[in-house]
């Protein structure tokens, strides 16, 4: 699975989902702009959208009220909980794994789920084969699967189905939070925020949005990006692993088995990479002197994770994360309410794995004029183009 996710999210893989990606970017501007409120509901919609025309060629989602996302999030609800090191006794003793399901809850309700999700899972991936057959084809993950077969792959199609979900899961909330931690650290950061946007102001104007074209020369934006995923990583101790086989480190014994929980938050913090202010907020650490950006390549922290098992999707979340940042600052002035208290960034709250601000409220002005009507029309656009072309 990591092999196929590896080609298919690859850099060179990703310029087919370019305009997607900046079509979620509009409508999420569009939807802060007028309704502030439901932010976090718009980003949740946004991201899902984005994430479920990657996997299957969805059409554009207008709510987050939609099926294919009640399902995903009832899988996602159950795969978190399992995750989550200590919460199933057979990790500490293994020996229940053998005990017959007839006398073990946890074994007969987990098989219940599997067989339930895969067959739930498994019709999203036939509605993408079933297009496919009619004629209609556009490039999506399941798409690629399916037309290069498992000869090639090496997936049945029930892993194939079961990679598209775990894809689900892993770009879901990580990618959303991000965006929420973005909205949060501009109102504790207004010099931060002036400082893109005067950049988008030089760089994109108003007379036009942002597009992908712009992202070369807008390294302030791209900075800001790396320090937000460096400062508040969404996922602050990874995913744990488990060591396949004995190992030391400084002397001390790994057990085989044992459960290793890396400490992303602790390395992106690390003095001697960061140096002495590595506790601070501060984009300009990613950029030269001139202004350019140090490393072009390389993300500028470990909230990817690292090694072999590096995440897999950092490019289209890197890509969606800047199209989608851009686009907002573009868009709107992000600013703290008068005469009330912000939370401090450390108030965060922790959901399983995932790190997200605590609620705050924010005042969400349009940046100028036209602004709305423009984003209005291009979001219109949108979803007129998705029903003219009978997209589900
Ligand atoms: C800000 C967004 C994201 C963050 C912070 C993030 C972070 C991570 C981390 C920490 C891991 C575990 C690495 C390890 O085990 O050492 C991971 C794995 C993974 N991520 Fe992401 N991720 C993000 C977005 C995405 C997106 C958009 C996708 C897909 C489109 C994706 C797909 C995956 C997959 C499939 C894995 C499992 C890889 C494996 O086990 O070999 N992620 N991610």
């Amino acid at each position: 699975m990591r092999r196929v996710s590896e080609v298919q999210l690859g850099l060179k893989s990703l310029v087919p989902y370019q305009d997607l990606q900046t079509d979620q970017a509009i409508i999420l501007a569009y939807e802060i702009l007028t309704d502030p409120k439901n932010r976090a509901k718009h980003i949740l919609r946004a991201t899902a959208s984005v994430i479920l025309s990657l996997l299957y060629d969805q059409a554009p989602l207008k709510s987050l009220n939609d099926s294919s996302v009640n399902l995903m999030d009832e899988y996602l609800h159950k795969a978190t909980r399992a995750a989550q090191p200590g919460n199933n006794l057979v990790e500490i003793f293994p020996v229940l794994e053998y005990i017959p399901a007839y006398f073990s809850k946890w074994k007969r309700e987990s098989t219940a789920d599997f067989r339930k999700f895969s067959s739930m899972l498994e019709e999203k991936y036939m509605g993408v084969k079933e297009r496919m057959l009619s004629g209609e084809q556009r490039s999506s993950f399941c798409a690629t699967l399916l037309e290069n077969g498992p000869e090639k792959h090496g997936l049945s199609d029930l892993e194939s189905v079961w990679a598209a979900a775990t894809i689900y899961g892993a770009a879901y909330e990580t990618t959303a939070r991000t965006l929420s931690w973005f909205l949060f650290l501009m109102i504790h950061f207004p010099d931060v925020q002036k400082k893109a946007q005067d950049e988008i102001e030089a760089v994109v104007g108003r007379s036009r949005m942002p597009s992908f074209s712009d992202m070369n020369h807008l390294p302030y934006v791209r900075a800001l990006t790396k320090e937000i995923l460096r400062w508040r990583p969404p996922a602050p101790m990874g995913v744990p692993h488990a060591s396949t086989e004995h190992d030391y480190y400084e002397g001390q014994l790994i057990p085989k088995g044992s459960i290793c929980i890396s400490s992303i938050w602790s390395i992106n913090r690390d003095p001697e990479i960061y140096g002495a202010d590595a506790e601070e907020f501060r984009p300009e650490r990613h950029l030269n002197p001139d202004g350019t950006l140090k490393d072009e390549k390389g993300d500028g922290h470990f909230t990817f994770g690292f090694g072999r098992r590096e995440c897999v999707g950092r490019h289209f979340a890197n890509k969606a994360l800047l199209i989608e940042i851009s686009m907002l600052l573009w868009a709107i002035r992000i600013e703290a309410p008068a005469g009330v208290e912000i939370p401090h960034v450390s108030e965060d709250i922790g959901e399983g794995v995932i790190s997200r601000p605590p609620d705050f409220d924010c005042v969400i002005e349009p940046r100028f004029e036209g602004v709305g009507v423009a984003l209005k029309q291009a979001r219109d656009m949108i979803f007129q183009t998705a029903d003219d072309n009978g997209r589900e």
